[in-house]
């Protein structure tokens, strides 16, 4: 099970996701979001979950920004991947990939329920809630118990959207992700991460899906 941790600011707190086995960690740079980081802030995070874990992946997370120059400020400032929210079109993912070969395309389930598996060009799918960042649960069930909607959607794709450390075990069981992402639910106000409930959140991920970064850098 791959785990990514959303919207952080603070170094320290991607240094405890990473050292405690995260796969990925995710900034997200949205002006009107309350996990809005800078540059330095995004550099910071960057540089603290490398210095912990050297493989692990950084996402830049934004819904706002065209798609190129978002692509091109996340090779400016070192992110592995672009995590691309909101109506960007395939022309947009496009110019992306030109200037950064790693897009991630989140969508929703509400806002695209007709998603195609012609639409995975890019390298994730991340299927979010219906407002990205809100801590709204939404039904994952179909995700695990419809056929066609399991065929359309294809393998290795993450699921997001109003998870925490105490349903992450039962949305896993029913949607069976590759991945999970969470951003609201390991916070103590929004924008404000808890290290106790990301640390809660990793070991109820891990249990329920199995190991990740680190099993797989050890075998
Ligand atoms: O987190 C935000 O504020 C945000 C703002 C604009 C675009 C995307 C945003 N977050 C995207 C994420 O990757 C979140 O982790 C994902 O939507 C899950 O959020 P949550 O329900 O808070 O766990």
């Amino acid at each position: 099970m791959y785990l990514k941790i959303c919207g952080l600011r603070d170094p320290a707190h991607a240094a405890h996701a990473a050292r405690l086995g995260a796969d990925a960690v995710g900034v997200v740079m949205s002006p009107r979001s309350p996990r809005h980081a800078n540059r330095t802030e995004a550099a910071a995070v960057i540089a603290a979950a490398r210095a912990e874990a050297p493989a692990i992946d950084t996402a830049l997370v934004v819904n706002t920004l065209p798609a190129a120059e978002a692509a091109a400020l996340a090779a400016e400032l070192g992110f592995d991947v672009l995590q691309l929210h909101g109506p960007y079109d395939a022309a947009d993912f496009a110019d992306a990939r030109r200037i950064l070969p790693r897009i991630w395309r989140a969508t929703s389930l509400a806002s695209e329920p007709d998603l195609r598996a012609g639409d995975r060009a890019e390298e994730r799918l991340l299927l979010d809630g219906a407002t990205p960042g809100s801590g709204e649960t939404w039904d994952v069930r179909p995700l695990g118990s419809d056929p066609a909607l399991r065929a359309r959607i294809g393998d290795g794709w993450i699921l997001a959207g109003g998870l925490s450390p105490e349903n992450v075990a039962e949305a896993v069981s029913h949607a069976r992700p590759w991945g999970v992402d969470v951003s609201s639910g390991v916070e103590s106000a929004p924008g404000v991460k808890d290290p106790g409930r990301i640390a809660r959140f990793i070991a109820a991920a891990r249990a329920a899906g199995g190991p990740g970064r680190g099993a797989t850098a050890a075998s």
